[in-house]
């Protein structure tokens, strides 16, 4: 047989083989994009014992097919593996809702030294969340025009390892501006975020009641949210005296120049403000959303009662808040910074109390790292450095650890970390085990014991937490965003096929 005959032979050979497979191949890979996911499979079951759902937690099966959950079985043995159906059968671990954090600051475009899309999202996969929604500052440009959120988007594609949602910015520029502020509404931004204290960032200035209003009228057209940090700084003594750095190194000098009356002022003005928000008789008004609340006395009071008179208010509190007491921050370490300020042991325990009493509607991590530099952590310098807290990865092994301590279920840790959060940004097909809703889920074993140290990978760009050290429980198994498994005990999905989640 000559060469070119033999060739022929072979490339005939090599086509019937192909044709074989190729129907197993396809069938088996339908809809499969390479590298999205550790799993070769988009028809597949996740079965465990305890899976949670909104009729409680159970033994069941889930189904997933095309990105979706398309049923729920209960029942108290895994599927039978067939040709046609992978199986995992995850035991005794928890098969939850992926977490829903709507309050981080990704940094990209701009300072990426600080975060950005492909390190936050991928410690996002490995701490259980699917979704995350990042708020306007820090990023260059800020988020505060269509352009500027275009441009975003554009920074998130193809870079993103969960989907990730925007919050447009609301700034002095914007806010009389109502041309702007629409088309940054009809570009996607989920809804608003303001500050009515300083924000640290040049060009996110702080707003007032009258930038507030007006921009209630236009989101309560779109039905969508604002989103508040709701200090405003209250003449103090301090102003008048230089602080030294002996005392600027003191936890306590920060805490006095940032006392619970900054939250209480900005919560009364907001409550005011949201009173009237039926605007051209409007049937649901405004919808106000209250970030990182830290003080749980006179300010979660006003919430609460505004709230039982009919207001449309949310708020949400950060695992830092619930973690930590002022008491044992020692003076210089600046990894505790934040704003508004961990307060004491006593108001940490009433923020216990008013999650669980349901006050508190939802946690967010408020995840705002910043180069280590900025930190200052030599000097020790509370009042200059940057204020932040780096956490997204933990949220979750750190809230439930210290949630069962405080009598937490995991049905209620759920509500505050995936449902509730997920209606805030208008997430329906996510935060639920449902027929139905994009497959975004957590497999973990809430038993396991880790700590953050040495041996645990930390996969935001900055290890620089007041996490290290901490002994946890609960150790995150796999994560699937849509189906795809983004996450499995260590490895990520080679490509980002994370989305950017654009408001409709
Ligand atoms: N520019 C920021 O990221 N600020 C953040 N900083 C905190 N919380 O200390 C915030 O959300 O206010
Ligand atoms: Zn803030
Ligand atoms: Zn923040």
């Amino acid at each position: 047989m000559n060469s070119s005959l033999l060739l022929g032979v072979a490339i005939a050979i090599a086509i019937g083989c192909a044709s074989i497979l190729l129907p197993y191949f396809s069938d088996r890979n339908q809809g499969l994009n390479e590298g999205c996911s550790l799993l070769p499979h988009r028809h597949f079951w996740l079965y465990s014992k305890r899976v949670l759902t909104p009729g409680g937690i159970m033994p069941a099966a889930v189904e997933i097919n095309g990105g979706h959950i398309v049923s729920i079985v209960h029942q108290n043995k895994a599927p039978k593996q067939t040709k046609g159906a992978h199986v995992i059968d995850y035991g005794n671990a928890v098969i939850m809702p992926g977490l829903v954090d709507v309050h981080v600051h990704l940094n990209e475009p701009g300072r990426v030294e600080w975060e950005g899309f492909v390190t936050g999202t991928k410690a996002a996969a490995a701490g259980g969340f699917t979704t995350l929604i990042d708020m306007p500052l820090n990023s260059v440009p800020t988020t505060t025009s269509k352009e500027a959120f275009d441009m975003k988007v554009d920074a998130a594609k193809g870079r993103l390892f969960v989907d990730v949602g925007f919050w447009g910015g609301l700034v002095p520029e914007n806010a009389f501006n109502n041309t702007a502020i629409d088309e940054l509404l009809q570009a996607g931004a989920l809804g608003l975020k303001s500050f009515m204290c300083p924000s640290g960032i040049n060009d996110f200035g702080q707003t007032n009641a009258s930038h507030i209003k007006e921009a209630l009228r236009i989101l309560a057209k779109y039905q969508r949210p604002l989103l508040v940090h709701a200090e405003i700084p209250q003449p103090s003594e301090d102003e008048k005296t230089k602080i030294d750095i002996s005392e600027r190194r003191m936890y306590s000098t920060y805490l006095r120049t940032r006392p619970p009356s900054w939250e209480e002022e900005a919560i009364k003005i907001l409550i005011a403000v949201s009173k009237d928000t039926h605007f051209d008789g409007s049937k649901d008004g405004a919808h106000i959303h209250i970030v990182h609340l830290s003080d749980s006395s006179v300010s979660l009071d006003l919430i609460k009662e505004a709230k039982e008179s009919g207001a449309r208010l949310s708020v949400e509190t950060c695992p830092h808040y619930l973690v930590f007491s002022a008491e044992e921050i020692s003076d210089g370490d600046t990894r505790f910074k934040c704003a508004p300020p961990i307060r004491d042991v006593l108001n940490r325990e009433r923020l216990w109390k008013a999650l669980k009493d349901g006050h508190i509607d939802m946690l967010s991590s408020d995840h705002s790292p910043s180069s280590p530099e900025l930190k200052l952590l030599e000097a020790g310098d509370f009042l200059r450095a940057w204020g932040g807290i780096s956490s997204l990865q933990f949220g979750l092994p750190v809230t439930w650890s210290y949630g069962q301590q405080h009598g937490l279920q995991l049905d209620q840790l759920s509500e505050l970390w995936s449902q509730r959060p997920a209606k805030l940004a208008g997430q329906h097909k996510k935060g639920n085990i449902v027929t139905g809703n994009d497959a975004d889920i957590v497999v973990w074993d809430p038993e396991n014991d880790i700590q953050i140290g040495e041996n645990y990978t930390i996969y935001h760009k900055h290890p620089i937490t007041p996490y290290t050290g901490k002994h946890l429980f609960g150790s995150v198994i796999a994560t699937f965003v849509r189906g795809n498994m983004v996450y499995e005990n260590g490895s990520h999905a080679s490509t980002a096929c994370g989305v950017p989640i654009l408001a409709i």
